[in-house]
């Protein structure tokens, strides 16, 4: 996407909660977004911490000191306690032009939260950047930690998508991530089954070998590369992930319950001794395994795109993101056209594969957009 435009240039950000992920966006922000960064941390010497070792430009001691002149303000302490703050927020005096973000694990519980408040509605974007560790605290946070990662936007149906396209642009350069903008309780299902889920299960396993260790310490002696594989997130912070399953509750049952079936059919197949379904579950888990998408810095994606003839008001970007959002098709990036004045407000929208990108045209002609394919227009 383009850079930021004069007026409303985020010069500017507060980066409350500044511990990994809060400390990461900060410095990303300061070192390449050209932005001057506020923090603010319920913990005074993290804040003081986070100071020294480049992460902020400066701390403030209370949260309407360090919002007062904000263009930006991002959320990154637990999931927990962002209602709160994003409460104390909608009754502090805001700069007019003034996004406000997240980083949050989860996406439905604070869009609704946002959502609840008028003066919050139209400025906050919930974000989540797919990139982390098991690690906490701003003495972990690093500027390159989103650097390819994706970074997924959910914005609220009524956000005016020049807000979303400030914010993207912002991260887009600060985070050298690659962002898509997801339907939050897409989002929600998505995470839950490649992030959440498997954090239970890390701290599942481990709990159970502890307890067989309480009495026999040849099982944590003999633990070797597998077991440490598997369970390194199990060492995440308790608190952090209390809150981010209590926070996706509904599809964690749901994707629980999967699972339950799914070891029940594996222990019948050992029960029964049916040796060619044991070999079929592990086949299958290869073939999955080996053809996760890869994740190589620098690498160059082909684009799959197309431009959507869409009236520049307020929501039209939200309408286009929850009908491909109700379908499961996620937006790999969004732009406006700015240049093609024969053709005004027309969205441009890229796709990380040819079946988002083919189901998204599809999707979009059905509920009446007039969508444009720059491979078969020979006009664009
Ligand atoms: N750790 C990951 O891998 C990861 C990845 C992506 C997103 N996230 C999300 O990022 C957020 C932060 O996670 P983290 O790993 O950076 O945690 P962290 O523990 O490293 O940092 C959280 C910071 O928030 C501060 N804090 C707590 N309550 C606060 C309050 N009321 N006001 C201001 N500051 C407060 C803490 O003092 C701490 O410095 C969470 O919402 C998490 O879901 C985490
Ligand atoms: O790498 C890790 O340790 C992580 O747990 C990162 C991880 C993940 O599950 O992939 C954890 C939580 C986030 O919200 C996003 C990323």
């Amino acid at each position: 996407m383009s850079g930021q435009t004069g007026f409303h240039r985020v010069n500017q950000a507060v980066v409350i909660g500044i511990g990994l992920i809060g400390g990461s966006l900060a410095w990303g922000l300061r070192e390449w977004g050209g932005v001057t960064v506020c923090g603010y941390d319920a913990s005074p010497e993290t804040v003081s911490r986070a100071q020294s070792l480049g992460v902020i430009d400066y701390g403030a001691d209370s949260l309407e000191a360090a919002v007062h002149d904000a263009d930006a303000i991002f959320l990154a302490a637990p999931v927990g306690v962002a209602p709160a703050i994003l409460r104390e927020l909608s009754r502090l005096p805001l700069k007019e032009d003034c996004i406000i973000s997240d980083v949050g694990s989860t996406k439905g519980d604070i869009l609704r939260t946002a959502a609840s408040y008028p003066s919050l509605s139209t400025r906050f974007i919930g974000g989540h950047p797919m990139a982390g560790s098991h690690q906490s605290g701003v003495e972990a946070a690093r500027p390159h930690l989103f650097e390819n990662a994706y970074y997924v936007l959910a914005p609220l149906p009524g956000t005016p998508l020049d807000r979303v396209r400030r914010l993207s642009d912002l991260l887009e350069r600060s985070t050298r991530a690659r962002l898509v903008i997801m339907d939050p309780d897409h989002h929600d299902r998505v995470v839950g089954a490649i992030s959440h889920l498997p954090h239970v299960l890390a701290a599942a396993l481990v709990n159970q070998v502890y307890g067989y260790n309480q009495t026999n310490e040849w099982y944590h002696r003999l633990a070797a590369g597998g077991f440490r594989d598997l369970t390194r997130v199990a060492a995440s912070d308790p608190v952090m992930w209390r809150d981010i399953l209590l926070s996706n509750r509904e599809p964690l049952l749901d994707l629980l319950d999967d699972w339950t079936d799914g070891m029940e059919r594996i222990r019948q197949a050992i029960l029964a001794g049916r040796g060619e379904a044991i070999e079929a579950f592990f086949r299958q888990a290869k073939q999955a395994r080996e053809g996760l998408p890869e994740r190589k810095k620098g690498m160059i994606q082909p684009s799959w795109e197309c431009f959507v003839d869409l009236p520049d008001r307020p929501g039209g970007i939200g309408e286009v993101a929850t009908r491909l959002g109700e379908e499961r098709i996620s937006i790999a990036n969004i732009g406006v056209m700015e240049s093609r004045e024969e053709r005004p407000g027309a969205l441009r929208l890229v796709f990380t594969d040819q079946d988002h990108w083919a189901r998204a045209k599809e999707c979009l002609k059905r509920h009446g957009y007039s969508v444009f394919d720059p491979d078969t227009d020979p006009a664009g």
